[in-house]
């Protein structure tokens, strides 16, 4: 096909074979790393959010424990470094395990299997003050060196916004499809597109749209209160032409979930399925 074509006269799908392919300067440079040879995963999602605070993980484990509700066996690498959330959701503080192949991801009560920087610190509230390409490193090496085994889904917890780490992440892992999440003010419409437009700059598909904070219910009345204002969730999705997975209030008994460190028996009901 005509858009296909490089400089050269050749497409990128000849390339296979061409005694030119390695020097060619046309060619896509391919910064995926292998995984760990003892990991086969069937899809790999990304959770991304334009800023932070719109309760990400939140979103993360929740559509974790879906999957895992549903009999899928499921993961989730946790990305964001200098804020892991993850570990302590499930209860999980017990120090991951290495051996000569690799490290083993922890396994929480529900057999979700979570690595995270958390996991592999003796003091899990020490800070980690790494750079960027060292943090970037290791969201690698949690790909590469980890044995994630045999996995229907992989959720990666990324940290917000469209930094080194969501890069590096999108560059070096084979992800199948991204779900952003956001809350209900104004200014998120703009942030919203930054993470939908870095997405697709990468080429990985965006699979839904998850709006936290769209509400409170009041426990007497049950009357729902915006409290961040109206929701544009709606409008952005069917400009962008991605659906919307859930509107999700601010939740007690989520919240309870979540400090008590018991998410591996959580439920979300304000979350749709992503279609793969
Ligand atoms: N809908 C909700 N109902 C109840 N609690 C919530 C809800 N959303 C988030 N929370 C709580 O708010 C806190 C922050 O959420 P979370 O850690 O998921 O944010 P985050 O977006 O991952 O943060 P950051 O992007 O800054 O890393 C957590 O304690 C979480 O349990």
């Amino acid at each position: 096909m005509a858009e296909e074509q490089n400089n050269g006269g050749c497409s990128e799908s000849s390339c296979a074979g061409c005694e030119h392919a390695s020097t060619c300067e046309s060619k896509k440079e391919d910064f995926r790393v292998p995984a760990n040879m003892y990991t086969q995963v069937k899809k790999v999602i990304g959770v991304i959010s334009g800023k932070g605070g719109v309760g990400k993980s939140l979103v993360t484990a929740s559509l974790a424990r879906m999957m895992r509700e549903k009999g899928y066996t499921v993961g989730i690498l946790d990305a964001d470094i200098t804020g892991p959330s993850i570990p302590k959701m499930y209860g999980v503080h017990s120090m991951a395990r290495g051996t000569e192949d690799g490290i083993l991801p922890c396994i929480a009560k529900d057999e979700t299997r979570i690595m995270s920087v958390n996991l592999l610190m003796e003091d899990e509230s020490a800070p980690v003050i790494w750079r960027g390409p060292v943090i970037a490193g290791v969201v690698k090496q949690f790909w590469s060196d980890v044995m994630w085994g045999d996995l229907d889904y992989l959720f990666v917890d990324m940290p917000p916004g469209t930094g080194d780490v969501p890069l590096t992440v999108f560059q070096s892992l084979p992800v199948d499809g991204v779900v952003i999440v956001t809350s209900p003010q104004d200014l998120v419409q703009m942030i919203v597109k930054k993470a939908y437009n870095m997405a697709k700059q990468m080429n990985i598909p965006v699979l839904g749209i998850v709006e936290n904070y769209s509400y409170i219910k009041c426990p007497d009345c049950g009357k729902e209160m915006k409290v961040f204002g109206e929701s544009h969730i709606d409008e952005i999705a069917s400009e962008l032409e991605i659906p919307v997975l859930g509107k999700m209030p601010l939740d007690p008994v989520i919240a309870e979930a979540v400090e008590a460190e018991k998410f591996y028996e959580a439920q979300n009901p304000y979350l749709k399925e992503i279609e793969l």
